[in-house]
């Protein structure tokens, strides 16, 4: 099944996710904040910034023009960061084909409002929950635009629209599973962040794989509490969106989370470490909200505020490892 595809971000999810929809079929038009890029794009079929080396392939143009960018699209995917995407979509809304499916790449809660990317996009354009569906899962951008071999998670409440868009976008190297749980899929995804940012930490303090383990099992149990009290499957956080994820970002030298925080375990100031990276690291501001939406449902977050605490300059990363294992001890489960 193929068609037109809009990609609203030319930043580097959007630009290798592209490549995996036009790899399925798709023909592909990407907005580009920076009209540069979108000359890049279309006059070297590469995103020298984001992507350099890399040769993206002709079904893939793209411009700066939204009214351009949606045209005869009937899929848009939305990769911009989760901070600004309520005011991109102010913008972009209006030029939105009505029938079209939404599709979320983003993985942050929004701060203030502790509102999912979906919910975002539903508040703002008006689209019900059959046109609103996440991508999530292990996709370390640079991995996947080198067509490596990945899978990842399409989550739609309308079964019929998951399979739609998993058709659209299984490529030879991207194989995506169908899950009705959109919820689950967005806490993972922006959970495993916050979770990132702690192990890069416990890698930046000089410490190795039981710390890490550790670090990355406790966050999924936080993780899954949460999202369980959100009305999440349980099964979804054993999945690609939950397990899955975190393991690759934990795990990961490219993950931007995980640099992040083992910048500042290697002793670094937020402003510093913000001052050097171009690219967004989405934990840095969803450890905050997500650690106000676990206490509004009454949810134990160590990992969240721990690392809120420490990105604000509260409390060093040493002082945040000593402080969890500090804390009375209780029953795995629990
Ligand atoms: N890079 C990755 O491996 C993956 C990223 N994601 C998620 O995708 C989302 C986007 O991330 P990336 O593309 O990696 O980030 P990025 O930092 O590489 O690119 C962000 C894009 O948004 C644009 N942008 C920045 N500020 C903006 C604004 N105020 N208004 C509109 N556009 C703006 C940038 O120009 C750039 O094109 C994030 O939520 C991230 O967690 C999800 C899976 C994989
Ligand atoms: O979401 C990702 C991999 O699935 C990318 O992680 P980072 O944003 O930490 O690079």
């Amino acid at each position: 099944m193929t068609g037109r595809v809009a990609v609203f971000g030319a930043g580097s999810w959007g630009t290798a996710f592209s490549i995996v929809l036009a790899d399925a079929g798709n023909d592909v038009t990407i907005w580009a904040r920076r009209e540069e890029v979108a000359q890049a794009i279309n006059e070297q079929h590469e995103n020298p910034e984001y992507h350099p080396g890399i040769q993206l392939p002709p079904a893939i143009e793209a411009t700066h023009d939204v009214e351009k960018a949606v045209h005869e699209a009937d899929v848009v995917v939305l990769a911009a960061p989760s901070q600004t995407l309520r005011d991109n979509l102010v913008e972009w809304a209006p030029f939105l084909p009505d029938r079209a499916v939404l599709v979320s790449l983003m993985k942050g809660v929004e701060l203030g409002t502790l509102e999912r990317m979906s919910q975002v996009i539903a508040e703002v354009t008006g689209a019900g929950p059959e046109r609103i569906a996440v991508v999530s899962g292990p996709n370390l951008s640079p991995e996947i635009a080198r067509r490596e071999p990945a899978a990842g998670v399409v989550a739609c409440t309308d079964e019929g629209v998951a399979q739609m868009l998993q058709a659209r976008v299984h490529s030879p190297a991207f194989r995506p599973y169908t899950s009705p749980d959109v919820i689950g899929c967005e806490i993972g995804g922006a959970y495993k962040n916050v979770v990132a940012l702690a192990s890069g930490m416990a890698v930046g303090l000089g410490f190795g794989d039981n710390t890490a383990a550790s670090v990355i099992t406790r966050g999924l149990a936080e993780t899954a509490r949460l999202a369980v009290k959100l009305g999440a499957n349980p099964l979804t956080l054993m999945g690609l969106a939950g397990l899955g994820d975190l393991v690759a970002t934990c795990s990961s030298p490219l993950s931007r989370n995980r640099t992040f925080g083992e910048k500042l375990g290697r002793g670094m100031t937020v402003s510093d470490i913000v001052a050097h990276t171009r690219q967004v690291a989405e934990g840095a501001k969803s450890c905050h909200s997500l650690r106000e939406l676990a206490a509004r449902h009454d949810v134990d977050a160590p990992v969240a505020q721990y690392v809120d605490d420490v990105v604000a300059g509260r409390m060093t990363a040493a002082e945040m490892m000593d402080e969890v294992l500090g804390r009375p001890t209780k029953a795995e489960t629990e």
